[in-house]
Order: structure tokens, then C-alpha cells, then sequence
């Protein structure tokens, strides 16, 4: 098993004792790739995250990481980068001292000059509290310090837990930038989250994990279909007539009118060609529709479906 990805994992088993933490996971991450993993608590995300940074082993199966069979021992592999649940920081130091000391303890790579170090901060947006201690960074700012510390050392393979978690909209695009710039580069990135809208903002193809198993892996669009129909909320001028309208459309299914259909929305649930009909019904009984969309979006939908964590009754 050699290859030019930057990821590849066969049948990757990893256990704590008596829990199957990951069961037989593929994952293929090619190089200029944002790959997201996602699941609900427990999952197994950490636990794959942290195999790619070589902080453990699998127990069982294959991994490659940038062309080069993961061994039997911890290491970070070269030309990889990143964290898992929390940068590691020193809180008494500055932003600046720390990626002075972080690039010096690693040795290798940069060496932590003023010119790399102001370039990294500047880079996720923190110039201006470079001097402040860490100690009193928000979770968010810490978050960004530990992808500056990553950028430093010029990953082909950024491995980043949560990397938007905690950050405030501007901070948040601030990073998507950053890593869209990256992975324009070459640089392959995995990353988890649990928000499937910041999953889609930034990710091409995502892997959903479910007590250790890959439930799906591939493109975003993918996953959207694997949404299947989908309660829709519609919002119009004439709710009572539109309700009578829906309820003649072949093939469209009316919930009844209760919590979910509040402030005169229908909910209404068919196919596409079932939905199209019903918008062309509603227009031709004189009924405008201000407002057509999914109640939950197409990706968190899919998600929850292929997780089992619905535990919405039907429309
Ligand atoms: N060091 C450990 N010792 C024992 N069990 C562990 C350890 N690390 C993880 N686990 C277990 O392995 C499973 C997967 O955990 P992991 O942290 O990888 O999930 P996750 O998807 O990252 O979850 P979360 O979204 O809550 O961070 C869980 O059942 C967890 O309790």
C-alpha cells in the first residue's frame, strides 16, 4: 500500500478496552482536499484525528499518512501538523513567545523567527494581541494561536479537532479563509466539527462516524441527497386555502396543523416533482408563497438520519 494520498486508512480498529472507539474505518484524503469528520459524541472523531497526528496507533488495520505506512510507534509524521481537543499553550507566555518557544521545541521546520511568527499571527488574525498573555484568550483565540503554531511548520497535512469552535462570525470566516488558502496550495486538511453548516462552509467531502463506523463517506452533494424527502415549510399569503390546495396534490403529505407549522406555515413533505406541482398549484389558486424550504437543512437531516439521532416523528 504506497499511494500519492495524503490520507488512506483500511479497516483502522481501535479499541479502549472493552469500546470500539473506531471498527473498521476506511478514509481516503487526497492532497488540496478539506475532509470533515463528523458524528455525535463519542463517535470515534478524537480518536482518528489523533492517529493521523501519531499520538497512537491502531490496533488493527492499515494507515498511511503522506505516502508512508503509520508504524508500530508514536510519532508525528513528517510534514503533518495540528491538535486534538486543545492546542497545547503555555497561558504565562504571549501569543508571540509561544510560537517563538512551540517552533523551538520542535527543532525542525521553522525556526521561529520575528518574520515567521508575525506572518503566522497575522495569518489567523491575532497581531494585535500578539504581546498579550494566553492565559486570558478566549477559547476561540486559543483555537486560532494553535493553527498559527501548525501553519509554522509548513504542513502538507493539517489536522485540526474543532478548529472553528468558539469562534465569533468574523473570526470564523477569518479561518475558513485561511484554510481555503491552504488547501489552494496542496495542503490537505481533515477537520471535525459537530455543525454540519460549518462542515458544508468549508469541507468538500465529509466521512459521518457513528460509534466507530463510517455511516458515509463522500462529497457534501452526496450526503444532500441522502436526505431523502424532507418536511418543508411553506409560508404564504392565504395559509387556510393553501392548506386546502396542498391537501388535492397527488403525492404530497400535509402535516396537521400544530407546533411546527406555527405562525401559518404549512409543513408538507414529497417528492421534488410532488413539491414543484404544489408551488404551481398554489400559485394558479391565487395563493402567494412567500417562504419554501426544508425545516431541517438537507446536510443536518442526512446527518441525523444516517446516525440514528432523529428522534422526530415523521410529518
Ligand atoms: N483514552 C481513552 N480511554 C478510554 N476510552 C476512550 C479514550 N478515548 C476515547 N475513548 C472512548 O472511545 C470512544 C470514541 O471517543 P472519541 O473521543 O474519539 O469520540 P468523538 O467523536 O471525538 O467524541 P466527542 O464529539 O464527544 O469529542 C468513546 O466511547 C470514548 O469514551
Amino acid at each position: 500500500m504506497q499511494s500519492s494520498a495524503a490520507v488512506r486508512a483500511r479497516s483502522v480498529t481501535t479499541s479502549f478496552g472493552e469500546v470500539r472507539a473506531l471498527d473498521s474505518v476506511d478514509l481516503d484524503v487526497v492532497p488540496g482536499e478539506v475532509h470533515g469528520l463528523v458524528g455525535p459524541n463519542g463517535a470515534g472523531k478524537t480518536t482518528l484525528l489523533g492517529l493521523l497526528l501519531g499520538l497512537a496507533v491502531p490496533d488493527e488495520g492499515e494507515l498511511e499518512v503522506l505516502g508512508t505506512r503509520v508504524g508500530r510507534t508514536l510519532a508525528v509524521p513528517a510534514g503533518v501538523a495540528g491538535f486534538v481537543d486543545a492546542p497545547g499553550l503555555y497561558p504565562t507566555l504571549t501569543a508571540r513567545q509561544n510560537l517563538v518557544a512551540l517552533a523551538r521545541l520542535r527543532g525542525s521546520g521553522g525556526t521561529g523567527s520575528a518574520r515567521e511568527v508575525d506572518g503566522a499571527l497575522e495569518q489567523v488574525g491575532l497581531t494585535d494581541v500578539a504581546g498579550d498573555r494566553v492565559r486570558g484568550f478566549s477559547l476561540g483565540m486559543r483555537q486560532r494561536l494553535g493553527l498559527a503554531a501548525a501553519l509554522m511548520t509548513r504542513p502538507r497535512l493539517l489536522v485540526l479537532d474543532e478548529p472553528v469552535n468558539g469562534l465569533d462570525p468574523s473570526a470564523k470566516h477569518h479561518v475558513h479563509a485561511v484554510l481555503a488558502r491552504l488547501a489552494d496550495e496542496g495542503v490537505a486538511i481533515v477537520l471535525s466539527s459537530h455543525r454540519m453548516d460549518d462542515l458544508a462552509a468549508l469541507c468538500s467531502d465529509v466521512t459521518i462516524l457513528s460509534t466507530g463506523r463510517v455511516v458515509f463517506s463522500g462529497s457534501v452533494d452526496k450526503l444532500a441527497v441522502e436526505s431523502g424527502e424532507l418536511d418543508h415549510r411553506v409560508l404564504t399569503s392565504h395559509p387556510e386555502r393553501a392548506r386546502q390546495v396542498a391537501e388535492q396534490v397527488p403525492d404530497v403529505h400535509v402535516a396537521p396543523a400544530g407546533p411546527r407549522s406555527a405562525g401559518d406555515a404549512l409543513v408538507v413533505r414529497g417528492g421534488v416533482a410532488a413539491l414543484d406541482q404544489l408551488v404551481v398549484r398554489l400559485v394558479a389558486a391565487g395563493v402567494l408563497v412567500r417562504e419554501f424550504g426544508p425545516v431541517v437543512p438537507p446536510l443536518e437531516a442526512a446527518f441525523l438520519a444516517l446516525t440514528g439521532s432523529s428522534d422526530e416523528e415523521p410529518g
